[in-house]
């Protein structure tokens, strides 16, 4: 029987590597040490020694190509939260990582690192300082929930020391930093059109806003402690800044530092929340003729009119997590606007 050479452990492969976090993440590998390659169905970047290779995760022979030779992989693919697109959550999220759990074992892959998210245990109340333990939502409240929950779930049932296959997920929660395509665009996006005057509910909701480096350094610890005698194996952690920051608060430190008004009036959670659903209705009921993006989704609603933080204890206990970037505030902005920047360039030396 013909042996096979295990590459070395610092040969990683980065799934979803030209998206947000993706790119922070090779962008750290390659710092540390690691030879990276990116898998994406796109390419958005350069930087050398990582070598591009573009493909859907749907398909095992795109993926094989890449991970015949790798030792690590870190899957953080997904298509974007706000798209609306059940078929699309399902064919990427669900049976894409069951394709790519395949390939990792066909090709010989000894860890797996999942992007899960926090989101996977929020039904839309209530959640402070969740623990890991929390059963999955039982009602996942769009369909990025349901499928995340899915293919958490995939990944950790894969682990097997048995097979020298080891798995384990990371949960981060609302991150932020240089390039987020996401939360400050849409945010800025809502206040442009004169959208973000109101707050909902009273406004004390806490929540984690967790910046990028500290779920880059989340990742790439539990990569470095995935060991069959480690607890990490077949297990999910929390990765936050360990700073709790009021929701309408960093909205409105971001919108002032941006030049735009905080919001002022308050209006009921509840009511917010019930018109969100009725547009949600009404918005699928029409998908057959007209396609339309409401700002205002049940999900978003819910996410800014509760307490969703949680406890990284865990990450800290098992794998030595302490946030490497924390004392962040996010008005602190840097000339260009760009929020993110400053707290990178706290990390780095250089004027924003
Ligand atoms: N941004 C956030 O606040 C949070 C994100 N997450 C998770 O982190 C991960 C990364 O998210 P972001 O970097 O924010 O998103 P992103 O949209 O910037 O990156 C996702 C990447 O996946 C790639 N991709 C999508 N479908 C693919 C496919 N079929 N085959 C290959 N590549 C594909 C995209 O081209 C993109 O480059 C996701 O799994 C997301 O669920 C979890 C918690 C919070
Ligand atoms: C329209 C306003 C009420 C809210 C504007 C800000 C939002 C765009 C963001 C506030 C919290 C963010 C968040 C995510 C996306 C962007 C926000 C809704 C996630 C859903 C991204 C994916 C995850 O896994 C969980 C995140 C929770 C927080």
């Amino acid at each position: 029987m013909a042996t096979r050479i295990r590459p070395s452990s610092k040969r990683c492969a980065v799934i979803g590597g030209s998206g947000f976090l993706g790119r922070h993440l090779v962008e750290r590998l390659v710092e540390k040490g690691y030879s990276v390659a990116v898998f994406d169905i796109a390419q958005r970047y350069e930087v050398s020694g990582v070598t591009f290779h573009q493909g859907d995760l749907c398909n095992k022979q795109d993926l094989l190509k890449v991970l015949k030779d790798v030792s690590l992989v870190f899957h953080c693919a997904s298509p974007a939260p706000g798209c609306n697109d059940r078929n699309l959550f399902w064919r990427v999220n669900v049976e894409g990582t069951r394709t790519v759990i395949q390939a990792c074992q066909q090709a010989g892959v000894q860890k797996l690192v999942l992007t899960s998210s926090a989101s996977v245990v929020f039904e839309g109340t209530d959640i402070m300082n969740g623990k890991e333990d929390l059963p999955y939502a039982k009602r996942p409240i769009d369909y990025y929930t349901e499928t995340k929950i899915k293919q958490e779930k995939l990944v950790l049932e894969a682990c097997s020391k048995e097979k020298d296959f080891l798995t384990v997920a990371i949960r981060p929660h609302g991150i932020f930093g240089p390039r987020d395509p996401q939360l400050v665009p849409i945010l800025v996006d809502t206040a442009r059109k004169g959208k973000m005057k109101f707050i909902i509910g009273d406004g004390t909701n806490l929540v984690d806003f967790t910046y990028v480096d500290n779920v880059v350094h989340g990742h790439i610890l539990a990569a470095e402690h995935l060991r069959p005698d480690s607890p990490l194996c077949g297990k999910a952690y929390h990765i936050t800044n360990d700073d709790p920051i009021r929701f309408w608060d960093f909205m409105s430190q971001v919108l002032v530092g941006l030049g735009y008004d905080a919001p002022r009036y308050h209006l009921p959670y509840s009511l917010v929340y019930g018109i969100a659903m009725l547009l949600w209705i009404i918005t699928f009921l029409l998908r057959p003729v007209v396609n339309i993006k409401p700002t205002f989704t049940p999900m978003r609603v819910a996410l800014a009119g509760t307490h969703h933080y949680y406890s990284c204890s865990r990450a800290k206990q098992d794998m030595g997590y302490q946030p490497v970037s924390s004392a962040y505030r996010p008005l602190d902005r840097g000339k260009n606007g760009d929020i993110g920047a400053v707290a990178q360039s706290r990390r780095t030396g250089e004027e924003v």
